[in-house]
């Protein structure tokens, strides 16, 4: 990890940045992928598949006797964790539900808003270097909740053809309607356009790798909704010598290991725990199966520290982590100065890897500094507002005259007329 010691304000914005393939080559590439979708439907997913996945499928879709055997092959252990889990996210996002609420803006005009689900969505669900079924609950629960009625799920087959059993039976735990063998930006396409196998949908959420996130990125120029730019995993420890250096290393390797583009930030008041900490992270690096991950994606990450707390909070709202994990001794006070992170977990008992499975709250969070202007995934993203008004003869008299003078003044006078015919009838 690269230590930056009171890094200068004009040296942040070269700190802040994220590890990316070259850009040019990203863009053709999955524009490119998108298109063999588009004209050659199936065929193109299975040539893909084949290229990308290592994988010679032969139904694109999972069928009944698959979902049957994988809730048999689960231990039982795994699949009463994954219900607990899930309780907890229910829970969470049902709190989420608002009432409907009718306002009189005026005598006689009546505004509402009423949130209506979208109705068919697409889930991705990462699976190229692990098979994160967490993300199945993490997107079908609240997609339920908010009453989607129909759920597509794309994910990546192993080189067999097959899916992770805990992704199937996550799948049928929250209720998604169909579920097909296929990842990468070639999936996102085909839940864009629609394919032989695969229906169209209206929304496409879920994170993945910088294929993935491109893809849902350029599907948007052609209207498709997307949750938000959800790419490589990412955390920021803030920390003081009060904190535990093994509590910090075990945290930013958890994220280190998810992919090599991955980055973990340490953000130090002082220096005193920073030996501490890297003798931790070597140690701890040794007994992780995804070493090699988990290097590569250390070889990109930051140490930044700060003698003031201003300018340190200053340095996380610009970074705008998607996780940001607080272990200094007046952590409560210090969270509500922090204006922009994806999800916040505070005090040395609160390690981000609950967040990624069970306390509830949804994983599905902004990267790469998009927690600036994006929330996680929520019971909204999965829901669309329409607003209604209402207005009487009372209330057509008192709003009337104000829109005829607005419309007026905008040069507008079909507008004015469409109220003049109205008052001439009541007077
Ligand atoms: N931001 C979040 O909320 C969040 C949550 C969970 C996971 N993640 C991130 O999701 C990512 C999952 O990535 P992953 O790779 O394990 O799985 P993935 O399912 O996102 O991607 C695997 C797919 O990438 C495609 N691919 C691989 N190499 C390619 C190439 N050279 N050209 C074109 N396509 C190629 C393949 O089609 C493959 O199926 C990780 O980076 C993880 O950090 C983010
Ligand atoms: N840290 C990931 C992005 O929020 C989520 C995840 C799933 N499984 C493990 N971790
Ligand atoms: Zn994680």
């Amino acid at each position: 990890m690269k230590i930056f010691n009171n890094p200068s304000r004009e040296s942040w914005n070269e700190i802040v940045k994220r590890p990316q393939l070259a850009l040019d080559f990203l863009d053709s590439g999955v524009r490119n992928i998108i298109n063999r979708v588009k004209v050659s439907g199936d065929r193109a997913l299975r040539e893909l598949t084949l290229q990308f996945d290592k994988a010679e499928i032969k139904s694109i879709e999972v069928d009944a006797s698959e979902l049957n055997n994988a809730t048999r092959s689960l231990p039982a252990a795994l699949k009463q964790a994954i219900e607990v889990a899930a309780d907890n996210i229910r829970k969470f996002h049902a709190t989420q539900k608002r009432q409907d609420v009718q306002v009189e803006t005026m005598p006689g005009v009546v505004c509402w808003r009423k949130a209506v689900p979208i109705n068919r969505i697409g889930i991705y669900i990462p699976g190229g270097s692990a098979p994160l079924f967490s993300t199945v609950l993490m997107l079908g629960i609240p997609a339920k909740l908010a009453g989607c009625s129909e759920i597509i799920l794309c994910t990546p087959p192993d080189k067999e053809g097959n899916i992770n059993p805990a992704i199937l039976f996550a799948a049928q735990l929250v209720g998604v309607t169909k579920i097909f063998r296929v990842g990468g930006a070639q999936a996102i396409a085909a839940m864009a356009y629609g394919t032989e196998s695969i229906p169209n949908v209206y929304k496409i959420f879920g994170p993945g790798n910088q294929y993935v996130t491109k893809a849902k990125q350029l599907v948007t120029e052609d209207g498709l909704a997307i949750d938000m730019p959800a790419g490589p995993s990412e955390v920021l420890v803030f920390a003081d010598e009060t904190a535990n250096p093994s509590f910090i290393a075990a945290d930013l390797l958890s994220q280190a290991e998810h992919g090599e583009d991955s980055q973990v930030v340490l953000v130090l008041s002082n220096e005193i725990i920073l030996s501490a900490i890297q003798k931790e992270i070597d140690k701890q690096l040794n007994d992780l199966p995804r070493k090699a991950i988990a290097e590569k994606s250390l070889f990109n990450s930051r140490v930044a520290i700060f003698n003031d707390s201003t300018s340190a909070i200053e340095f996380i709202n610009a970074y705008a982590p998607e996780h940001l994990i607080v272990m200094v001794k007046d952590a409560d006070s210090i969270i509500d100065k922090v204006i922009n992170a994806g999800s916040v977990f505070i005090g040395n008992y609160s390690p981000e890897a609950v967040g990624d499975y069970a306390s509830g709250t949804n994983h599905t969070l902004p990267t790469n500094g998009f927690a600036k202007a994006y929330a996680g995934v929520s019971l909204d993203s999965f829901l669309k507002y329409i607003t209604y008004q209402k207005i009487s003869e009372e209330g057509i008299k008192n709003i009337g005259p104000i829109v005829e003078q607005m419309a007026e003044a905008e040069e507008l006078l079909g507008h004015k007329k469409a109220i003049t015919v109205r008052l001439q009838t009541l007077n």
